[in-house]
């Protein structure tokens, strides 16, 4: 058995559909073959019409008797109160339904960078995705992000050029970049029909047939053969795109090779051979087919429905491996959502085994949940009979959380709701792990750290709304770093006395830089020269532990402006311990030592350096780039798309607070952007100073 599972009354708020269906996907899996199911994410750059898509493919599905539409906030997917009023996908969402005796397991992602964890979340447990693209636009910032994505996970891919109804739609310009920004090569399978400019059908180049597909609630498609007599412009521009096909697929795949080189002209190859064909091609991820229509137009829709069953894989193949679990059961965690009455459900992948109650991974623990009903909701279970080696080649190395960027303070209203908000919290980062909540002991402030504006101002919105506490934010800051310049050794005694009892600890130790690809988890080291070796062995494993923790506290706040401490190893040469000396003195020496020796290696500041990419009308370029001159900015290309020009920047995070304000007035809203993280960099002196000065306040 396998499936996406979605746990009961996860959508229960806002959703029309989900209300009482939850667990229909336990019941339809039964009827349905595994090969028959298809468990499939859309991706996509932000408005690119993954929501409107998913809508019409429930319509078609039958699933829903009217379409939603996003402006409309009733859309199926997005059901929380934020993404209705806001028309963004901020949560993704399963759903589940019947497409021609398949089952299609589908989920819907955020496009908006700020929510990319979702979507790396979602990554981890799919068999195939659905790519969207903007047929004005082609490949955009956010596109590329999730291709990368999906590219870790090896899934499979189709291509769905939306938006076709669009004037400036350019199917050509949008394969080609495919193959330049994705460096993967395209299939074309699909031509665009016009009529007086207006974009009213497909050209199916396989079948050799046009499709029609009729008033906004028709479900038929109407299908007409190709003939060169009665349709000589389309049966040319059809046949020409269908030979470039085959060319093309042969390159990738050996048997289509012998079936053209074996058979008379390419005219007669069957459509199943290049059907089977492009499914083995997408399957191994050379190329991949690209479909096109205008979901909100009601166009294409159905006929990318059936790409999805032809082209991506059933769980079949992922299954192999998990193989190794024989009997047992394997399931994947992929997200957590709270329930105001069950509390923590989570929504899994099965891979293996029989489910009984449930099983989850998350991080690197297991969980197991009894059933309903037993008060002890969660278990971790420590050891698995499977062996370890099996189970990280199968459940992999789990998902990457990004780094965040952006920090502030959350305060409660009143001490009376404290509580209410310290759970809220847990609450709320047990299902985003892009929300990083900590304490600081110096200001005694709950700080809150994310993606980016959006995803902090959501988060307030969502402590609001649905736990109802008015928390006050405190003004947004960046998420700088410190990385120490030189490499310092030293060592602290520290002797203390309670009553007859004495305290007494010495700890020697070196702060030293290191690459920034270094991992900096796990940020203490130990000396293993022969002249510290017998002294660090001697160590109590729960004295290194508290020296650990300890130096991870002394990295938390570097000596210029408080910031975490990056790109550093702390090597611990020696430490001598007192009788009866305890372990939150052991962790506080080496708090202290850490940061003396950060003190005298001295820091550098880091900042968040972000890709921007800006979409302006040509009259307004020359404003867009000088503007973005005055903000340390790096210009690192400027290209055409369509009428419009594309400015792609590195840019300091610090400079783009409320950019999209500054855009929107300085273009006349005609231009967008969007942005990713680029990397961490050093700043000069004289914006170390700013930076300094923003953070003290002075
Ligand atoms: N012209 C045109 N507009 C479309 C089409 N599909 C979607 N839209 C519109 O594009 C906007 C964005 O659509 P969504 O479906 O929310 O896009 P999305 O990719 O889900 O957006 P996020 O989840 O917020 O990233 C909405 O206003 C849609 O009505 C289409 O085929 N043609």
């Amino acid at each position: 058995m396998i499936a996406i599972i979605k746990l009961k009354k996860v959508f229960s708020k806002s959703s029309h559909f989900l209300k009482g269906n939850c667990y229909s996907t336990i019941k339809t899996i039964k009827n349905v073959e595994i090969e028959k199911i298809r468990n499939i994410g859309i991706l996509a750059h932000i408005d690119a019409g993954k929501t409107t898509t998913t809508e019409r493919m429930l319509y078609y599905a039958g699933l829903i008797n009217e379409m939603g539409e996003v402006h409309h906030g009733n859309t199926v997917t997005d059901y929380m109160d934020q993404e209705r009023e806001r028309g963004i996908t901020i949560t993704s969402a399963a759903v589940t339904f019947r497409w021609r005796q398949n089952q299609i397991n589908l989920i819907d992602t955020p496009g908006h960078i700020d929510f990319t964890m979702e979507v790396e979340q979602t990554l981890n447990v799919l068999d195939g995705a659905v790519v969207i693209l903007d047929g004005s636009a082609g490949v955009e910032a956010q596109t590329q992000t999730v291709w990368r994505q999906a590219d870790r996970y090896k899934l499979p891919r189709i291509v769905f050029v939306n938006k076709m109804d669009r004037l400036d739609a350019d199917i050509k310009m949008c394969c080609e970049s495919v193959e330049n920004k994705l460096e993967t090569p395209y299939l074309l399978l699909q031509l665009p029909i016009r009529e007086n400019g207006q974009f009213v059908g497909i050209i199916d180049i396989l079948s050799m047939e046009m499709l029609n597909f009729g008033k906004a609630k028709d479900k038929q498609v109407q299908r007409t053969r190709l003939t060169e007599d009665k349709f000589p412009k389309h049966w040319t521009e059809a046949a020409l795109a269908r030979s470039e096909l085959i060319d093309k697929l042969t390159e990738h795949n050996d048997e289509l090779a012998n079936t053209v080189i074996t058979s008379e002209s390419l005219e007669n190859i069957a459509t199943d051979d290049i059907v089977r064909a492009l499914n083995a091609v997408t399957h191994s991820q050379t190329a991949a087919p690209v479909l096109l229509g205008s979901s909100y137009k009601n166009i294409g829709v159905q006929s990318l429905m059936d790409a999805v069953v032809l082209y991506l894989p059933s769980p079949v193949h992922k299954n192999q491996q998990y193989k190794c679990f024989e009997e047992n059961l394997c399931a994947k965690a992929f997200k957590v959502i709270h329930d105001d009455q069950k509390g923590p459900l989570v929504f899994f992948r099965l891979y293996n085994g029989l489910l009984k109650s449930y099983v989850w991974r998350y991080g690197d623990q297991f969980a197991f949940c009894l059933p309903e009903g037993q008060k002890e909701h969660c278990t971790v279970i420590k050891k698995s009979n499977v062996e370890e080696a099996n189970l990280d080649k199968a459940l992999g190395t789990g998902i990457t959380v990004p780094e965040p960027v952006f920090f502030c303070s959350i305060e409660p209203p009143s001490l009376a709701s404290q509580g209410a908000l310290e759970q809220a919290l847990v609450e709320l980062q047990r299902e985003d792990p892009s929300l990083r909540v900590s304490y600081d002991a110096e200001t005694g402030q709950t700080v809150l750290a994310g993606m980016g504006e959006l995803h902090l101002e959501i988060i307030r919105d969502r402590i609001l709304k649905e736990y109802k506490i008015e928390a006050d934010l405190g003004p947004l800051q960046i998420a700088y770093r410190e990385s120490p310049t030189t490499a310092v050794t030293d060592s602290l005694t520290v002797e203390t006395r309670i009553g007859n009892s004495k305290q007494c600890i010495t700890v020697k130790m070196s702060v030293v830089p290191t690459d920034s690809k270094q991992s900096t988890n796990d940020a203490l080291k130990l000396d293993k020269s022969p002249e510290s070796a017998s002294n660090i062995a001697s160590i109590f494993p729960k004295h290194l532990l508290a020296v650990r923790q300890g130096v991870d506290v002394g990295l938390s706040h570097g000596p210029k402006i408080s910031s975490q401490v990056v790109n550093a190893h702390v090597v611990l040469h020696m430490l001598e311990v007192g009788r009866g000396t305890s372990e939150t003195m052991m962790a506080a020496a080496a708090t202290q030592l850490v940061q003396k020796l950060l003190r005298e290696s001295g820091t550098d500041i880091l900042e968040p350096v972000m890709r921007l990419e800006v979409v302006a009308p040509e009259e307004h370029l020359s404003t867009v780039l000088a503007d973005l001159s005055r903000r340390r900015s790096t210009i690192l290309d400027v290209t055409v798309r369509g009428k419009s020009k594309v400015v792609l920047a590195h840019v300091p995070l610090s400079e783009l607070l409320g950019y999209s304000t500054i855009l929107r007035t300085l273009t006349s809203g005609t231009s967008t952007f969007s942005m990713e993280f680029g990397q961490y960099e050093k700043m000069s002196p004289t914006d170390e100073l700013t930076a300094i000065r923003n953070v003290r306040g002075f």
